[in-house]
């Protein structure tokens, strides 16, 4: 079986990876427009239209205005963007965040890609959380630092024509960031997480980390549980792999270029205090990656064709 799918946002950071995922596929054939035009809604209308897949690489105006565009009921979309990731009717594309997401994703008309961000807290946070280890009235905080291709071209331009570029800068300090009623949402959690993201001068790759007072839990679970409940929740997950024992450091690196997450339980047994780790490649599991994992789970391939595990 062959699909056609169109990148809308295809010149972009993420929609330049999918496209590279996809190229030299045989199951795909990529519906194409002329770049002059690759703005002209036209243009984009009849391609959207065309494909049996679209997936919308684009900033979240954009992508609703794509969305608006389509005007049958058979061509399906995987939104890259922020606009649908908590809206009613859209999918939530994490298939191994919950029981039966996978089966939901591979039905769904309407996916949305979640964000790099909330991939790595995600992943951590809601084993804990559905088990009943970390309270869902408990005030969460998320550190993490990313990429700078996170921000997409004009980020890109920015650290590469600097001189010198910053090192890292944290931002987000208004405690506002556009992630965040995701991560509240699908974590299901009361109150929203306090975010401190910030961004390194290297290319991609990102650390997220959530830093847990687990003596301080009604049920004082320990670091050991902790971790069982992750590699059980993640058991058969191709792209998940839970890292046990003593990290010294964990580097930014350590799954760029990837498709991978990874995630260990860091801490101290003694203090109860652990810190939770997550690892990722923005524009891997952090996008693009999981935009294809997400094509694939929908038109019925294996749902890691064309990925780097
Ligand atoms: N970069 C990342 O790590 C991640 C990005 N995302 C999300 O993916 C989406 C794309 O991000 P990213 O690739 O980084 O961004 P980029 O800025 O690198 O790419 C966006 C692309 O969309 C094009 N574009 C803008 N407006 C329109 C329009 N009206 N019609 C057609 N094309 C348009 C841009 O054109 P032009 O080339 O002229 O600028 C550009 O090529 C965003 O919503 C982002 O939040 C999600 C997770 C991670
Ligand atoms: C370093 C950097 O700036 N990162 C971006 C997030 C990139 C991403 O995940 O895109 P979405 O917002 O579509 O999820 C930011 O913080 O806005």
């Amino acid at each position: 079986m062959s699909i056609s799918v169109f990148i809308d946002g295809a010149a972009g950071t993420t929609g330049l990876e999918i496209r590279e995922r996809l190229a030299g596929r045989v199951d795909i054939a990529l519906v194409e427009i002329d770049d002059a035009r690759r703005k002209d809604p036209a243009v984009r209308a009849e391609a959207l239209n065309d494909a049996d897949f679209v997936i919308l690489c684009l900033p979240d105006d954009a992508a609703r205005e794509a969305v608006a565009l389509i005007d049958n009921d058979r061509t399906r979309v995987i939104d890259a963007s922020t606009a649908f990731r908590t809206a009613e009717g859209w999918n939530y594309g994490f298939p191994e965040l919950e029981p039966g997401q996978q089966a939901a994703i591979a039905e769904a008309k309407r996916v949305s890609n979640p964000g790099c961000y909330p991939t790595g807290f995600l992943a951590l946070v809601r084993p804990l959380v559905r088990m009943g280890l970390v309270p869902v009235d408990w005030p969460l905080t998320v550190n993490a630092v990313s990429g700078y291709s996170g921000g997409g071209k004009a980020m890109i331009a920015e650290f590469e024509s600097a001189n010198p570029p910053p090192a890292a800068r944290t931002y987000g300090l208004g405690l506002a960031h556009k992630h965040v009623p995701e991560m509240q949402k699908h974590a299901r959690i009361e109150h929203p997480p306090i975010f401190m993201p910030s961004v390194a001068n290297t290319y991609r790759g990102m650390i997220v980390e959530v830093p847990l007072p687990l003596h301080a839990f009604p049920r004082r679970p320990s670091l050991h549980v902790c971790e069982a409940v992750l590699s059980e929740a993640y058991r058969d997950c191709a792209l998940i792999n839970i890292v046990e024992g003593d990290a010294a450091t964990v580097a930014i690196e350590a799954d760029a270029g990837t498709d991978r997450l990874t995630l260990r339980v860091c801490g101290n047994p003694e203090t109860g205090q652990a810190r939770l780790i997550a690892t990722l490649d923005n524009l891997g599991k952090g996008a693009a990656g999981a935009a294809v994992q997400n094509l694939n789970i929908m038109a019925g391939f294996d749902p890691i064709a064309g990925l780097t595990v």
